[in-house]
């Protein structure tokens, strides 16, 4: 048992299950979902391409309803406000081209309408924590894909929110800078002490980054297995090479059919 696990479930998904409904057809997109995540947990979702991972994200972000199942976020020493409480990160960076990065990161404060001086006081500090301090008056097209990853990142801590949903965020990045941010990634998340759902199709990055892994069968979306990650904190790439390591991440190769 994990230390998570023996804390209150801050995210509590049983049973979930998604219908799209197109053109008078029904398309079962997520079948079965069931998790439970405590607060401050970072939890990876790994499964095969159109097994329903966004589906699942965009229920979660309250985009989506969903047609079956029980989702509960927040609980009592944590309550949770649909819309407040929600950072979002996809693939790509989607930085408005005509604002400065610190612009682009105090975006959802602005669209909350929070106090603007604190905001842009809170935007400087996680672009410090970030790394991009010197590119605060910089345009997007200056950054390198990971720094402007990094300030998509920022932008989905700047209005405080309980939960960060993080869809594929480094799935267009090279291999080296992938490595690199999923290191950022441990740092940043320590340094907030956010919950963060983190969906992927790298097994590797899913256990290098996760207290839980969800390993979800290919669509619609059932868990296949779930795994409470044992390794070592703080995590390094060193990790890679253990054989705890190891068997993880044959065991989620296993479970995807790539023996
Ligand atoms: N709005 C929609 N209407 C109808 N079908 C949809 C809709 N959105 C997604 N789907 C279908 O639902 C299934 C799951 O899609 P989803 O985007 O959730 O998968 P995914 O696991 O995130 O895929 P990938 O890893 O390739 O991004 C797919 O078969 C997709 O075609």
């Amino acid at each position: 048992m994990t230390a998570a696990s023996t804390r209150p479930a801050f995210m509590h998904l049983e049973g979930v299950r998604k219908v799209y409904k197109f053109g008078g057809k029904e398309f079962l997109a997520v079948s079965d979902v069931t998790l439970d995540i405590a607060e401050g947990e970072l939890v990876s979702i790994v499964g095969p391409s159109g097994c329903g991972k966004s589906t699942l994200l965009k229920i979660l972000a309250g985009l989506h309803g969903h047609d079956g199942g029980t989702v509960e976020i927040g609980n009592a020493q944590s309550p949770f406000t649909p819309g407040r409480d929600i950072g979002m990160v996809f693939q790509q960076a989607l930085l408005l081209k005509w604002r400065t990065i610190l612009d682009n990161v105090m975006l959802p404060a602005e669209i909350l309408g929070l106090p603007r001086a604190a905001s842009r006081e809170r935007a400087r500090d996680l672009l410090d924590m970030v790394g991009l301090e010197k590119f605060a008056d910089a345009y997007p097209q200056q950054l390198s894909g990971g720094m402007q990853q990094r300030a998509a990142i920022a932008r989905s801590l700047v209005h405080d929110p309980k939960l960060i949903l993080m869809d594929e965020p480094f799935g267009a990045l090279d291999a080296l800078t992938r490595e690199r941010m999923n290191l950022e990634l441990m740092r940043i998340w320590k340094q907030s002490g956010k919950t963060i759902l983190f969906v992927t199709h790298g097994i590797q990055e899913a256990v290098f980054l996760g207290s839980q892994v969800a390993v979800l069968t290919a669509g619609p979306a059932r868990m296949a297995a779930h795994f409470d990650i044992d390794l070592p904190e703080p995590r390094t790439l060193a990790i890679k090479t253990s054989e705890k390591f190891g068997d993880y991440t044959r065991k989620i190769y296993a479970l995807l059919g790539m023996e």
